[in-house]
């Protein structure tokens, strides 16, 4: 893995998304997310957190607006393999006979000719990946023998291969026992201090201020972002989550002083 990256900004600028049954899932969002940061994107169910990853994507095309990585239109940040996807587990196809090790190969389509028959380079870096998440016993397991901790780990080792300097992940803490969390966040910050621009979305808002620099808040639009510390507020996850209860917000807060 490179040791030292040039760092790469997300911009998304003015994104309106309206899908084919007419609902409007996403209105002029705009937001940056800075170059070698983590950034928590934060939002209720529905609020159109992964209708933004696929505009960043570019999997779906917004009805207005604007996505620059790092300067670069979306289509040529995908050709240039700038960017890596960790998708929501309901996203994936668990029943296709794909082993763990394929799963992770497929991070180097991109680079591979129409024959897509992998280099030795391709080999060692989808090992290294797999080592990194601790994942190389499990290589030859079919993807939907996993468990929900360890079905993660092998989509990041799959990002980690595609060596992408702009890392997506949709809710990658979902189903995720507290340990294995806990390493995945670790490797997050590692690839953070490797120069990685990591954009990542979570309901688990009491892990937030201990890994995430900054925190984009969005329901249908951006209400707020900003430095952690400055954007994580009970004023702000009222504005955003509206019906949260008063009790589990004060709980929260109080739970986050205790730990700092
Ligand atoms: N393919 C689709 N076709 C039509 N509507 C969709 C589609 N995908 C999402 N939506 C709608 O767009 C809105 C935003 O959905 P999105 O999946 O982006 O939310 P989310 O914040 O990621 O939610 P969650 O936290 O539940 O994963 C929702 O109202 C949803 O019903």
């Amino acid at each position: 893995m490179a040791a030292t990256l040039s760092r790469l900004d997300i911009s998304v600028d003015g994104v309106s998304v309206t899908y084919n049954n007419a609902r409007l899932a996403l209105y002029n969002a705009t937001c940056t997310v800075e170059p070698g940061t983590i950034t928590a994107l934060v939002g209720p169910n529905g609020s159109g957190k992964s209708t933004l990853f696929k505009s960043i994507m570019g999997f779906l095309q917004p009805s207005q607006g604007r996505v620059r990585i790092g300067g670069f239109s979306v289509q040529k940040a995908q050709k240039q393999q700038l960017m890596a996807y960790v998708p929501q587990a309901d996203e994936v196809d668990w029943n296709f006979p794909v082993s763990v090790f394929d799963v992770v190969m497929m991070g180097r389509y991109g680079y591979m000719n129409v024959l897509r028959i992998p280099s030795a380079k391709d080999r060692r870096l989808v090992m290294e990946s797999l080592e990194r998440v601790g994942m190389v016993k499990y290589r030859d397991r079919q993807i939907g023998e996993l468990s929900g901790g360890q079905k993660k780990r092998a989509f990041l080792a799959r990002a980690l291969a595609q060596e992408g300097k702009v890392i997506l992940l949709d809710e990658p803490f979902t189903g995720v026992d507290v340990k294995t969390e806990k390493g995945m966040i670790d490797l997050l910050m590692e690839l953070r201090d490797e120069g990685h621009t990591i954009l990542i979305s979570t309901h688990d808002l009491a892990s937030i201020s201990t890994f995430c620099d900054h925190t984009i808040l969005l329901n249908r639009t951006i209400l707020a972002q900003g430095k952690t510390e400055e954007t994580f507020t009970k004023e702000n996850l009222e504005l955003t989550f509206g019906g949260l209860p008063m009790l589990s917000l004060n709980q929260m807060f109080e739970s986050t002083e205790v730990d700092a």
